[in-house]
């Protein structure tokens, strides 16, 4: 009982009880508390509740115990009698007077002054060694990022050519668009995954383009929407906008729009019923359209795109894609059916294509060349042509891609992997994909029958199949994913499968002398196999040639090893280190990195931090703000008194100085910040008002240099130019994660930089990294820290460097009752955001072996987490619940549409649901807006 330190505050029932008694009843009131001590041993000790009630009750010994003390009315303006009033609502509770605790507390640690002379700071006590993690033997899949053939290369028109040559100032192609723009041109449904930055965007958007410019007579706004893309954040949403926009220059009929959250939905509305050909939106926000606006119908959809697909069906989307997949089928299913018009209408069609139709009065300029792309058909048609594309794949987007789509190919861009594995192919070791990639030139030859072919079908099929077809392309076959399942069942009974099913063309795949896209690679197929030239050249090859050749598997066969093998490829142009640093350096080394990134660089760099929650963004943003360039405090400038003080007292503490590495003057900060530069923080996350965060986000885009702080909202598919360093403040909650943060830089094969920090407790991480073959280099953190020498230079060591920057981080912090609230926030938002990390992640990043003490010196806060904890508790602000993944979609809501069926739960097979990192992007998984109901709700309540 030695190092009890007991404090026997007993009540009047309490003294007339037993000693014995009482001291048992305050025995169970002690705290019990454990710590490290220096040499990181961990060592126990207990605390009463009230340690300062002692001192406290031995000063008013004369009052009697149960007697609560008065508080004086008096403000308390020196940091002494704030101590004492602390103690007395300690003593009493929390709340005395109507005076809170926590109030007093904070206005103890604001007005508090800082001493002056010598300052001990415990910055480097007590840190955990940094392990040296060595390197392990990982050999990283690279990607080949551009094709080296051209766009004019393509069969496309030669306006979409010039103009990319024009406003976008590209001419040759990526190797992901070579891959895929032939193979969507044919109207097949595709699976496309490359490394980030390689040029997916366009991959899908140039035909897609390419494929509505086609259609005569041409499209206008009152032919519905004819393609649906679906991204998962509103930034990535506005920057394909952007691109369509662009693209669509020279096809002024085309009208691409934008629905994603945050705008009026009044002004979208109105959008909505001029008509659109092309929308992009996020899936909250286009679901909430499909309820609540009427003009809104995809009957005339032929072309669905998920982008970042993997994401979409993560975390509480799926049933936002799954309601618009099915809005798609019902729309279309619901859209009146009648056989003749479908006739009229195709008989039509060769005379429509006839160039000589397309001008009206003579005055408008034929257009010199307009391919027949089976793609355009699709639009023409009924059917509905899918794309899904990422940079990393999960068994969700397998699911998916068996569900919506038909006979689909996935074109994987890594090296040593299938380039374009087709369904429709058998497994072949040595197949030449070169055929398939010309195949659209080929296919052109073929596609001029492919109408007639389908007039002829149509006309002789019996209203029966029609219909069987409709469904099975774009109905509820294709949606339960019942005309799947030997997509799933195993590669061999496919082809035998498929035999049996409706091709693209709607063509039977038994009646083998079709000329349709579906036919083509079944002949293409046969021709490989049979034709001697082809025997003959494959013979010819030399065994070297044969190893290179890339190896096409069927669809399935390369989607499962794709998915199975989890192999991440990143940019091989990205330098990809991480730092070990011990929880208290954390703060200070991030600026260190920002001083040397931005600042001190001469070029001018441009950096973004990731952060775990939208609390930290907003306080570290402002924070390493103020601090550096000094943004905020001039209005808290310490007068010139003050100063004057203080320099007189550094002066004199110089002198004192002792020879202690971390013991330093501690000098007020003075006016301004402590770079002499200017630095642009710019910050985003989900919670913030879309106009501040779609500004925020152009600005950053335009911006030479600076530095962006967010969450993960900006880590997939933004295209942020010239960004040259990604650094992850907290580690991402999966590889995957990982991959799409760094891919922020070394875009396009730009040169770029990653960090990733990581606590000693969570180096192990690393390891699960280089399982991915991802390849990362260990840094020196406090070679890192020496940077800050620049901007102190009077500091003799990096360590006192440090000290000083953590001082004015300290300071700021605890300038006034805001910032101290902020920092709290913030600080218990990343300790619960860390205790929600997936499991498969948790064995590394275990909260368990936080020092959440030490943690608190990261949000440059100088309070136990005891008080941090009765902070937050009282602190209106913090988020008690755990955000919910719920979109604005309520099942009264899916009631109201006409025809719009609720979609079962569980549609989508086995849900992956990645419910623990929700945290920091959970608002993204918001339309916007608030639920409609509320208004209705409000208005029966009124009448
Ligand atoms: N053919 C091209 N030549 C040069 N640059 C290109 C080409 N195509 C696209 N780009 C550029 O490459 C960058 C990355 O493109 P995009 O955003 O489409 O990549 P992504 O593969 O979708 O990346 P992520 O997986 O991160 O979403 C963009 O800046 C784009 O302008």
């Amino acid at each position: 009982m030695d190092d009890l330190q007991l404090n026997i505050t007993s009540t009047i029932k309490n003294q007339n009880k037993t000693k014995k008694q009482t001291i048992q009843k305050n025995a169970n009131e002690y705290k019990f508390k454990s710590k490290p001590d220096f040499s990181g041993k961990i060592i126990a000790f207990k605390r009463p509740q009230n340690a300062g009630q002692m001192n406290f009750s031995q000063k008013n010994s004369n009052e009697p115990p149960n007697k609560v003390p008065k508080l004086s009315n008096i403000a308390p303006s020196k940091p002494e009698d704030l101590q004492l009033r602390l103690r007395e609502l300690s003593e009493n509770k929390g709340k005395f007077h109507g005076k809170n605790y926590q109030d007093l507390s904070d206005d103890l640690q604001t007005k508090q002054k800082p001493r002056n002379g010598p300052w001990i700071s415990s910055l480097f006590k007590n840190n955990p060694e940094v392990p040296k993690m060595g390197q392990k033997a990982v050999k990283p899949l690279f990607e080949k990022v551009f094709a080296g053939k051209t766009f004019a290369d393509l069969n496309i028109h030669p306006h979409s050519v010039a103009n990319l040559k024009q406003n976008l100032n590209l001419s040759e192609m990526m190797t992901v668009q070579q891959k895929s723009i032939s193979i969507i041109l044919q109207g097949r449904d595709v699976l496309i995954r490359s490394q980030t930055g390689s040029g997916k965007t366009l991959a899908y958007a140039l035909p897609i383009v390419e494929g509505l410019q086609a259609i005569r007579p041409k499209i206008n706004r009152n032919d519905g929407v004819k393609v649906i893309v679906v991204v998962p954040t509103r930034e990535l949403a506005v920057q394909t906008y952007e691109l369509f926009v662009k693209l669509t220059k020279p096809f002024i009929w085309i009208v691409p729009g934008l629905l994603s959250g945050g705008q009026k939905r009044k002004a979208e509305k109105a959008r909505l019923r001029k008509g659109l050909s092309i929308l992009v939106g996020t899936p909250g926000r286009i679901n909430d359209h499909l309820l609540h606006t009427h003009s809104l119908n995809f009957a005339k959809t032929g072309c669905l795109v998920l982008d970042e697909a993997d994401r979409l069906l993560d975390m509480g989307y799926e049933k936002d894609v799954a309601a618009i997949v099915k809005a798609i089928e019902d729309h279309k299913k619901a859209a009146t059916y009648d056989p003749m018009a479908l006739v009229k209408q195709n008989i039509k069609k060769p005379l429509e294509n006839d160039e000589q139709q397309d001008i009206p009065n003579g005055d408008e300029k034929p257009v010199e060349h307009n391919v027949e792309h089976a793609l355009t058909k699709i639009f023409q048609s009924t059917e509905r042509q899918t794309i899904l594309l990422s940079a990393t794949l999960t068994k969700a987007v397998e699911n998916l891609a068996g569900i919506t789509m038909q006979d689909p190919v996935f074109v994987d861009t890594s090296d040593g992997k299938a380039l374009v594995a087709d369904s429709l192919k058998e497994t072949s070791k040595h197949t030449d994909l070169k055929k398939i990639d010309t195949s659209s030139e080929n296919i052109k030859i073929s596609e001029k029958n492919i109408v007639q072919k389908v007039i002829t079908e149509e006309l002789n099929a019996k209203p029966d199949d029609i219909e069987e077809k409709q469904e099975s392309r774009t109905g509820l076959k294709a949606f339960s994913g019942s005309n799947h399942p030997e997509l799933f069942a195993g590669v061999k009974n496919k082809g035998q499968t498929n035999n049996s099913t409706v091709s693209v063309s709607g063509k039977k795949d038994n009646e083998s002398d079709s000329d349709s896209d579906y036919e083509y690679f079944k002949v293409q197929k046969e021709l490989e196999v049979k034709d001697p030239i082809v025997d003959k050249l494959d013979e010819a090859k030399t065994e070297h040639e044969k190893v290179e050749e890339p190896v096409a598997n069927t669809f399935v066969e390369a989607l499962k090893t794709a998915i199975t093998e989890d192999e991440l490829i990143l940019p091989a142009t990205v330098n990809q280190t991480f730092l070990i640093v011990p929880m208290k350096l954390r703060l200070v080394t991030l600026c260190a990195l920002i001083v040397e990134h931005c600042v001190i660089n001469r070029k001018g760099g441009k950096m973004i931090v990731f952060m775990a929650t939208l609390e930290m963004v907003d306080y570290l943003s402002e924070l390493i703000e103020t601090v550096l360039t000094g943004k905020e405090d001039k209005a808290k400038k310490k007068n010139e008194s003050e100063k004057k003080n203080s320099k007189a007292n550094k002066r004199k503490s110089k002198d004192e100085d002792s020879d202690s590495e971390y013991e330093m003057d501690y000098e007020a900060p003075a006016e301004g910040g402590i770079v002499p530069h200017d630095l642009d923080v710019f910050s985003l996350h989900g919670s913030m008002p879309h106009e501040n965060r779609i500004e925020v986000f152009k600005q950053f885009r335009v911006a030479k240099r600076g530095l962006l702080i967010c969450t993960d909202v900006a880590a997939r598919g933004l295209d942020v130019p010239r960004v040259d360093l990604v650094l992850q403040f907290c580690a991402p909650a999966s590889a995957t994660d990982y991959v799409h943060r760094v891919g922020r830089t070394g875009r396009a094969e730009q040169v770029g930089a990653a960090i990733l920090f990581l606590l000693p407790s969570e180096s192990e991480f690393v390891r699960h990294l280089e399982q991915k073959r991802i390849r990362l280099r260990q840094s020196d953190e406090m070679k890192a820290l020496s940077v800050l020498q620049n901007i102190v230079p009077t500091a003799p060591t990096p360590q006192r460097a440090a000290i000083a920057v953590q001082a004015r981080l300290e300071h700021t912090a605890h300038s006034s009752r805001d910032w101290l609230a902020r920092a709290s926030r913030a600080y218990t938002s990343w300790v619960r955001f860390y205790s929600t990390y997936p499991r498969e992640v948790r064995m590394w990043l275990d909260a368990r072996q936080l020092h959440l003490g030490h943690a608190a010196k990261a949000f440059a806060l100088r309070e136990t987490p005891g008080a941090l904890a009765r902070r937050a508790k009282s602190d209106p602000n913090v988020r008690k619940e755990r955000p919910n993944n719920r979109l604005t979609i309520h099942d009264e809501d899916e009631k109201k549409r006409p025809g719009f069926l609720k979609v079962k739960p569980g549609i989508f097979g086995k849900r992956i649901v990645n419910k623990q990192s929700s945290m920091h992007t959970a608002s993204e998984f918001d339309s916007g807006l608030p639920p409609v109901d509320t208004y209705t709700n409000k208005k029966r309540k009124n009448k």
